[in-house]
């Protein structure tokens, strides 16, 4: 067994144990625990500052909590940093934010391949995924810069490239909050068939209450601890 690597349950791809973090004297997360298994999706909302992006920073390894534990395919990625942090993030995780976060002057397929490429696939092999991930997708893959593609469409991108990789674990942080409701529906359709497509776990963090509703599991980030969401969670701001 590697160092940091815990015995997990085979089928999580994402534990979270008693996890607590402080900003200056600000307790941000109280006691935070999650499992997440391969082929589930789990919605998770809360009022604006409560603490969802700070809790996928701890689950990417960008931020370190005060206490608690974070496995991500069974390692410890809160003990890992530099190489083994980013190598274990690259092969495990797929992040899809809100805006996106491509470069808009290159045409899908760079996009989606870099993230490939980084990861140390070579060239033809990475854009030939690009291109079959975009097709499956139904998104153009080199008709034209990705700035010029439609928002929906753009967060399709964004999604591919999160999938390149072949994660084990996928994190959407407000995928769907730039887009309007056709859009919406298109790419929430896309990202919950993806649990059952790709056998990956769905982390969604969303303010959008129709989003949350579509995930297995809703919960509710407030005063620094995850309980099950009530009906109307996921519309507070
Ligand atoms: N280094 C820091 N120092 C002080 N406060 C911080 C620090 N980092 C985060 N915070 C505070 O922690 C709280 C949680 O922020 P976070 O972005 O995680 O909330 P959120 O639930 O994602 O909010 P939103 O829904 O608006 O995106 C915020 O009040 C933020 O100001």
């Amino acid at each position: 067994m590697r160092a940091g690597t815990l015995k997990s349950a085979d089928s999580a791809v994402l534990e979270i144990c008693d996890l607590r973090y402080r900003a200056g004297d600000r307790i941000i997360l109280e006691s935070v625990d999650l499992v997440v298994n391969s082929g589930e999706s789990v919605a998770i909302s809360g009022p604006s500052g409560s603490g969802k992006s700070t809790l996928l920073m701890c689950v990417l390894g960008l931020l370190k909590a005060d206490e608690g534990s974070v496995l991500v395919r069974g390692e410890r990625i809160d003990r890992l940093s530099g190489r083994r942090l980013l190598r274990h993030r690259r092969e495990s995780i797929g992040v899809v934010f809100q805006s996106g976060e491509l470069l808009p002057e290159l045409v899908p397929v760079e996009n989606v391949a870099v993230a490939a490429l980084l990861a140390g696939v070579a060239r033809a092999e990475a854009f030939a995924q690009a291109e079959q991930l975009l097709a499956d997708l139904k998104v153009p893959a080199d008709a034209m810069d990705t700035g010029a593609l439609s928002g929906g469409e753009r967060q399709r991108v964004a999604v591919a490239r999160a999938l390149i990789n072949k994660p084990a674990l996928l994190l959407a942080d407000e995928p769907t909050g730039a887009l309007d409701s056709t859009s919406r529906e298109t790419v929430a359709d896309l990202l919950y068939s993806l649990p059952d497509r790709w056998n990956c776990g769905l982390v969604v963090v969303t303010h959008d209450h129709a989003v949350a509703s579509r995930a297995q599991r809703r919960l509710l980030l407030q005063d620094g601890r995850l309980t099950p969401a009530p009906a109307e969670a996921g519309v507070a701001r």
